[in-house]
């Protein structure tokens, strides 16, 4: 579903900022899986996000989403084939336009371009089932407008508006770390509800170790642009935070140093 191959990317070649911060990348994501990421401080994660939705285009190697390669693909074009969630609620609706303005606009974003979305009665229907599966029942206040929502609300509604079109990647971008700890589990609930229902192909990256542990069915661990340890579900089951940590330490040599990071 998503193959990532021998990507690298250095930002300010040849000057004395110079940064590698992606070297020599591979990483495949079947389809279903659900991959978080972790890592120590400025070790790539977000970069890495950014290379596949097209953000960054990268120095070095390829990327193919469902056997097609997007390596040279602007942004705009990957679009409707990955939905993100990023850490700002703020960030992913429009807060002057309604629910139902807003949903439409990420509806259109699935489409092909030039299509007109018209808000007839059978597109609100979808609206109104899709946004059923929060339980917020912001299904009843589609004519709301969204800079009217609370943060957890309107996190949900980006997290719905990445989904609803079905992409064949989703990137969530520690969607849940600016949000109150019941807020964050709300977000969290919702992610796997949808993530599971639709079998969505998801790497999420968190500084939530445990989190990191408990969710989706593989982990990477990210340190200076490479990716330094990779689990799947079983070792991943039998993990705890101390343990993940450890690994770490024995391969490195180093501490695990994330100023963010939360042990759970
Ligand atoms: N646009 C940019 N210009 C220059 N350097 C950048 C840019 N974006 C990221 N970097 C650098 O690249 C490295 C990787 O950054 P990135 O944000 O991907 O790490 P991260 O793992 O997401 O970090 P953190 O968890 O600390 O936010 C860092 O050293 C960062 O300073």
């Amino acid at each position: 579903m998503l193959r990532i191959e021998n990507v690298s990317k250095t930002f300010n070649i040849g000057t004395v900022n110079e940064k590698p911060a992606l070297r020599h990348i591979d990483l495949r994501l079947y389809p279903g899986d659900f991959v978080t990421v972790i890592g120590t401080n400025g070790a790539g994660k977000s970069t890495l996000m950014n290379a596949i939705a097209g953000v960054h285009q990268v120095d070095e190697g390829n990327i193919y989403i469902d056997g097609q390669e997007i390596t040279r693909w602007p942004e705009s074009g990957r679009a409707k084939l990955i939905g993100r969630v990023f850490q700002d609620p703020m960030a992913g609706t429009s807060p002057t336009m309604t629910i139902e303005e807003n949903l439409a606009m990420a509806y259109k974003r699935g489409k092909s371009r030039g299509l007109r979305v018209a808000l007839n009665s059978k597109l609100r229907d979808f609206f109104q089932s899709s946004l059923s599966v929060l339980e917020l029942d912001l299904e009843n206040r589609l004519e709301h407008k969204v800079g009217l929502l609370s943060g957890g609300e309107r996190q949900a509604l980006s997290l719905l508006m990445a989904t609803f079109t079905k992409p064949k990647i989703l990137l969530l971008d520690e969607h849940t770390a600016a949000l109150d700890p019941k807020r964050a589990q709300l977000i969290t609930h919702l992610t796997e509800k949808i993530v599971r229902q639709d079998r969505l192909t998801t790497l999420m990256i968190t500084h939530n170790m445990d989190q990191a542990l408990k969710l989706g069915n593989r982990l990477i661990m990210m340190h200076q642009g490479e990716i330094v340890l990779e689990l799947n579900e079983l070792q991943k089951a039998k993990m705890t935070v101390k343990d993940l940590i450890r690994a770490f330490e024995d391969l490195k040599g180093e501490q695990f140093v994330d100023d963010r990071v939360v042990l759970g």
